[in-house]
C-alpha cells in the first residue's frame, strides 16, 4: 500500500527535521509553499541562519486544475531522475537534487531563490549573455550522451523503460499537436482570435506537418529529454544558468527541447511587439533574442558534432556525414517544435506571461496573430533548413 500523503509547511517540516541532513540539530525551521507552477506544490524550508532547501511534491492531480485531472505521482521519480542523470553530465547548469522519496513523491533542491526565473526577467527587459551557450551546451551533451551515438543499444533500451513517462507525454501529445487544431474544451483564447484560428486550422499542409511532428514525438526514442523547457523552467542571474521542472521527460526527439527554447524566445519576442511606448528598449531586447537564437544554434550544433566525431561509441553511426545528416534533421524537427510551442502556448490550454500581461487588449490581440502565424510559418517551412544558418535565416523573414 502507497504511503503517499499530501504535504502541509507542518509535515514538510517534520519530515525535513526527521531526515536530519540539511540544518542543525536544534535549527529553528519554518516553511511556506509558492509553487506557481501548474503542477505541484513548492515549499521553502529555512531556518534563522539564512539556510534554505527546496522541498517539491507532486500532487495526485494538475494542481492547475484540481482532482478532477488526476496525474501519476510517478512523474515526481522521473523528474529527480532526470535531475540526476543530466545533473551528472551538466552539474552547473542543472538544479542539484539533495534527496528523493518516490512513495511521498517528494523531492529536496538547493534553494535556487537567490537566481531569478527567466520569463520574469525577460518581461522586465533584462538580458543574460550567457543564457544561449550555456542552454546550448546543457541541450547538447545531456542528449548526445544519451543517444544511440554514446550508449550501447542495451543500455539505451533499459533507460527507455526506466523513463517511460505515458500520463505526462499524454498532455504533451495533446496539448502541442492535438488541441490547438480542433475545438477543444481546454482551448483558451479571445473571440476575436478565432478568425485566426480558423484559417489556421484550415491549412492542410499546415496539419500534415503537425501530423509528422507528433509521430516523430511519438516514435522516436533519440534521447532523454527534459521535455518542459520554458523560459520559466530556467534560473538565470549573470554568472548561472539552471534548468528546473523535468517532470516531462522521457526518451524522444533531440529537437523537442531545443524547439521549445527557441519557441519561448519567440514568444517573447512577439510580445515585446507590445511595447509601442519603448522602442529602444523593444529593438534592444528583440536583437538580443535573435542573438540568443542563432547562439544556441550554432553553439548547440558545433558541441553535438564534435561530441558524435571524437565520443561515438557505435561503430555504424561513426560513418563520415551521418552525424551531420543525423543533425540536420534534428534542426528541422526543432524548428517545426519550435512553431508548435507558438501556436499552443496562444490558442491552448497554458499560456505565457509574456503575453497574458499585456494589459492593452488590441495590442494582446495583435501579439497573439503575429505569434500564431510565426508558429504557422515555422512549422511548414522547417524541411527546408538544412544548416543553423538556414535555421536563423528563415526565423529572421518572418519576424521583420
Ligand atoms: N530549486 C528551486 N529553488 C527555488 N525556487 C524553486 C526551485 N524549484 C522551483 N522553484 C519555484 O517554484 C516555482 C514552480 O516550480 P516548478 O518546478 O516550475 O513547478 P511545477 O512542476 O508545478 O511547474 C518556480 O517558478 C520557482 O519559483
Ligand atoms: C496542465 S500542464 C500544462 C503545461 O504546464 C506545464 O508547465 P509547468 O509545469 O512548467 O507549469 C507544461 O508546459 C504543460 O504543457
Amino acid at each position: 500500500m502507497s504511503s503517499y500523503i499530501e504535504f502541509d509547511a507542518k509535515k514538510v517540516i517534520d519530515y525535513i527535521t526527521n531526515l536530519g541532513s540539511f540544518f542543525d540539530k536544534d535549527a529553528s525551521l519554518s516553511c511556506y509553499e509558492f509553487g506557481d507552477g501548474n503542477l505541484n506544490l513548492v515549499f521553502r524550508v529555512q531556518d534563522t541562519q539564512e539556510n534554505s532547501i527546496i522541498v517539491k511534491q507532486a500532487l495526485p492531480y494538475a494542481r492547475c486544475v484540481g482532482e478532477s485531472w488526476p496525474l501519476t505521482l510517478d512523474r515526481a521519480r522521473i523528474e529527480a531522475s532526470v535531475l540526476q542523470r543530466h545533473g551528472e553530465i551538466c552539474p552547473d547548469t542543472t538544479a542539484k537534487v539533495l534527496h528523493h522519496n518516490t512513495e511521498l513523491a517528494l523531492t529536496v533542491l538547493e534553494d535556487l531563490g537567490h537566481l531569478r526565473i527567466l520569463r520574469g526577467e525577460l518581461n522586465q527587459a533584462n538580458t543574460f549573455t550567457r543564457l544561449s551557450k550555456d542552454v546550448a551546451n546543457y541541450l547538447a551533451k545531456t542528449s548526445f550522451y544519451h543517444s544511440s551515438f554514446y550508449l550501447t543499444p542495451s543500455e539505451k533500451k533499459a533507460l527507455v523503460t526506466e523513463f517511460t513517462n505515458p500520463e505526462l507525454c499524454a498532455i504533451t501529445e495533446d496539448l502541442f499537436f492535438d488541441d490547438p487544431y480542433r475545438d477543444a474544451e481546454r482551448n483558451n483564447f479571445p473571440a476575436a482570435l478565432q478568425p485566426s484560428v480558423e484559417m489556421l486550422r484550415k491549412n492542410k499542409a499546415l496539419l500534415v506537418e503537425v501530423a509528422k511532428l507528433k509521430a516523430q514525438f511519438l516514435n522516436a526514442p533519440e534521447t532523454l529529454l527534459h521535455g518542459d523547457v520554458h523560459t520559466g523552467s530556467i534560473f538565470v542571474d549573470a554568472k548561472h544558468t539552471k534548468l528546473i521542472d523535468p517532470e516531462f521527460g522521457f526518451f524522444g526527439p533531440i529537437g523537442f527541447d531545443l524547439g521549445s527554447f527557441i519557441g519561448n524566445l519567440l514568444l517573447n519576442y512577439c510580445a515585446q511587439h507590445a511595447r509601442i511606448n519603448a522602442l529602444p528598449k523593444r529593438r534592444n531586447m528583440q536583437v538580443y533574442l535573435l542573438d540568443c537564437i542563432a547562439t544556441t544554434l550554432s553553439s548547440f550544433y558545433a558541441t553535438w558534432l564534435e561530441l558524435a566525431k571524437t565520443h561515438t561509441r557505435d561503430l555504424s553511426l561513426q560513418a563520415d556525414g551521418y552525424a551531420e545528416y543525423f543533425l540536420t534533421k534534428v534542426l528541422q524537427d526543432a524548428v517545426g517544435y519550435c512553431g508548435c510551442e507558438l501556436i499552443r502556448r496562444t490558442i491552448g490550454l497554458a499560456h505565457v506571461a509574456d503575453i497574458d500581461a499585456i494589459e492593452d487588449e488590441d495590442a494582446r490581440l495583435a501579439v497573439q496573430q503575429r505569434a500564431l502565424h510565426l508558429g504557422e510559418l515555422l512549422i511548414i517551412n522547417a524541411n527546408k533548413c538544412q544548416t543553423t544558418d538556414d535555421v536563423y535565416q528563415l526565423i529572421i523573414s518572418f519576424v521583420n
